[in-house]
């Protein structure tokens, strides 16, 4: 299996196709000898989540489900930064209705991500704050470049991740080390995040990274994939009823939340902070 994937990604005996996408937010391709996806979030600089870019992601996803899609490498073209997490822009002096259809789009997504059937992993190549994090921890296996950062911070910036963001980190990690690391929003290297499982992997380069991406892959093809599929599910499901049962209060609470002067006030001084840098 390794030697044909090498064959596959050098190029002598691969088909790898484009994905007709509707915008370039997205590249996807895939390997019509494997049915591995890649999918290259890829809105420069740093792949901030903005409505757009979830709605290209969720159309994906929804495509690879008519798809011969046996797998799915969730990884970024920005050479430094995974994704920022949500675009802030979309949460500061938005209007109502922007708000709800911004929030929709990016619960609609993570269901999507999360309960892919197929194996997914997340190549990340760079920084991957809050809502990169969540991503990452969407997918089922997490493989990291060293010296970058990845945690859910929305503490630092004075809001809140939302109770199924703090799920998936407890999945992971526990729910100790997530306790701690919600309160603090605290930003792990790539390193201490390695050493407290939340990625599972560290790779020396993209290069390597990429390598061990399709390395997983290749492991998880050789199962038989419903049962596969099935207790990945099991796992999930949980998780994914808690939000799917209460889609309506959790963009109602979003919404109340964000419009909160208080809240707004930080996201300013946030966006500021981050203009200066
Ligand atoms: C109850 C529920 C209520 C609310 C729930 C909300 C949950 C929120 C989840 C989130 O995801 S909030 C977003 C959190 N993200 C961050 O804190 C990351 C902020 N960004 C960074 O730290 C850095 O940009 C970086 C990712 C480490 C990359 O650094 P780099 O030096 O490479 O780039 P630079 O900082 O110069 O940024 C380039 C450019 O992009 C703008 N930017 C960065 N991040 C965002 C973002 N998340 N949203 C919008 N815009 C962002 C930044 O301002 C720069 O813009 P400029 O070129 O115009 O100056």
């Amino acid at each position: 299996m390794f030697v044909l994937r090498q064959c596959l990604t050098l190029g002598t005996k691969s088909s790898v196709r484009n994905f007709a996408a509707a915008t370039n937010l997205v590249n996807v391709k895939i390997n019509e000898d494997t049915g591995v996806v890649i999918m290259e979030l890829n809105k420069p600089p740093v792949n901030s989540l903005n409505y757009e870019l979830l709605e290209a992601m969720h159309r994906t996803l929804v495509k690879l489900e008519n798809e011969r899609c046996s797998g799915m490498i969730l990884t970024s073209s920005s050479p430094n930064t995974f994704s920022a997490g949500l675009d802030l822009l979309e949460m500061y002096k938005p209007t109502v209705d922007k708000a709800r259809k911004f929030w929709g789009m990016l619960q609609n997504t993570w269901i999507k991500l999360y309960s892919a059937p197929y194996p997914t992993v997340a190549a990340i190549n760079g920084h991957s704050p809050a809502g990169g994090c969540l991503l990452a921890m969407s997918c089922e296996y997490r493989i990291m470049v060293p010296k970058k950062k990845i945690g859910l911070n929305e503490t630092q910036l004075g809001i809140v991740a939302p109770q199924w963001f703090q799920d998936c980190m407890k999945n992971i990690i526990g729910s100790r080390q997530a306790e701690k690391a919600l309160i603090a929003g605290t930003l792990f290297s790539s390193e201490e995040a390695a050493k407290i499982g939340l990625i599972d992997e560290l790779a020396t380069d993209k290069e390597d990274l990429m390598k061990k991406a399709h390395d997983f892959m290749d492991e998880q093809l050789g199962l038989p994939p419903l049962a596969r599929s099935t207790v990945k599910i099991g796992f999930r499901k949980d998780t994914l009823n808690r939000l799917i049962n209460s889609r309506e209060v959790d963009t109602k609470y979003f919404i109340d939340f964000i419009f909160q002067p208080k809240v707004q006030e930080s996201l300013e001084m946030y966006l500021q902070a981050l203009k200066k840098k």
